[in-house]
């Protein structure tokens, strides 16, 4: 990993508790998952509770707070409820997520110039609480101003599009993504992205030196099942770092 332009991976445990939750046993055990994360080089762990609850649980949530030694990075969608969980979890990091109880997976990002008002007194309350506060948004200028501008100082921009795109339609999200981070870091932000990420996939994204952070989970899930957990956050690893030394 390049010492001047660092890339810190998050690994997200969501769909190890999906796993679980199918059959509703004890395992495979989202805890276990992160504390071998860490083990494994992981610079934090990101979770994701749901208001429905399908993968990670309140527990899950509580259970896990003391137990993480590097950082713990809640998504959570902008509600009253959530809010308040995260300021008697206190994570290190919040990252607030639009959230549809009927998609099958986070569709686009936060729509901070549209609910401006709202994310700006749950960014207030979350900051008031000692929290750092990050908006996954899409790479948008207005949307990233506007995430300056209600007070939070990281953004997560949503790779999820560039991950379903390939050839040249891929190369013109890499770009839009590439000229957001410029952007975000230009205003003082920290600009982190996530989403859909893949070892096929990562590459041209750790090259973008402006991006701080990428949160991963589905993919190092899938490919843990034929390498094992460890190996592929060590792979992941391996491959950010040569994407950032390009
Ligand atoms: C916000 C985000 O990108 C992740 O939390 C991702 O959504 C993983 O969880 P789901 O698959 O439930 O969307
Ligand atoms: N914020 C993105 C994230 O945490 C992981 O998303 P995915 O790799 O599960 O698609």
């Amino acid at each position: 990993m390049s010492k001047n332009y660092p890339l810190e991976l998050g690994i997200n445990i969501d769909h190890v508790a999906t796993l679980r939750n199918a059959r509703g046993t004890i395992y495979p055990d989202p805890l276990k998952a992160a504390c071998l994360a860490e083990e494994s080089g992981a610079d934090l762990i990101t979770l994701h509770l749901r208001e429905d609850r399908r993968h990670i649980k309140d527990a899950d949530l509580i259970a896990l707070r003391p137990l993480i030694k590097t950082r713990m990075n809640l998504e959570c969608a902008v509600t009253p409820e959530m809010v308040d969980i995260a300021c008697q979890v206190k994570p290190h990091d919040v990252c607030l997520v639009p959230e549809k109880r009927e998609e099958v997976t986070t569709e686009g990002g936060l729509d901070v110039v549209r609910y401006f008002d709202a994310i700006k007194e749950a960014t207030t309350k979350l900051v008031n609480a000692g929290i750092r506060v990050s908006l996954f948004i899409d790479p948008e200028e207005r949307q990233i101003q506007a995430a300056k501008d209600v007070g939070a100082t990281v953004i997560e921009l949503h790779t999820g599009r560039y991950a379903d795109l390939s050839g040249v339609e891929q190369e013109k999200e890499l770009e839009r993504i590439r000229k957001a981070a410029q952007f975000g870091k230009n205003i003082g932000l920290r600009v982190n992205a996530g989403h859909g990420l893949n070892e096929g996939n990562v590459l041209p994204i750790a090259g973008i030196v402006e991006l701080s952070e990428l949160n991963i989970g589905h993919a190092i899930v899938a490919e843990a099942l034929f390498k094992g957990w460890q190996r592929a956050i060590t792979d992941m690893k391996f491959l950010m770092a040569q994407g950032r030394d390009k």
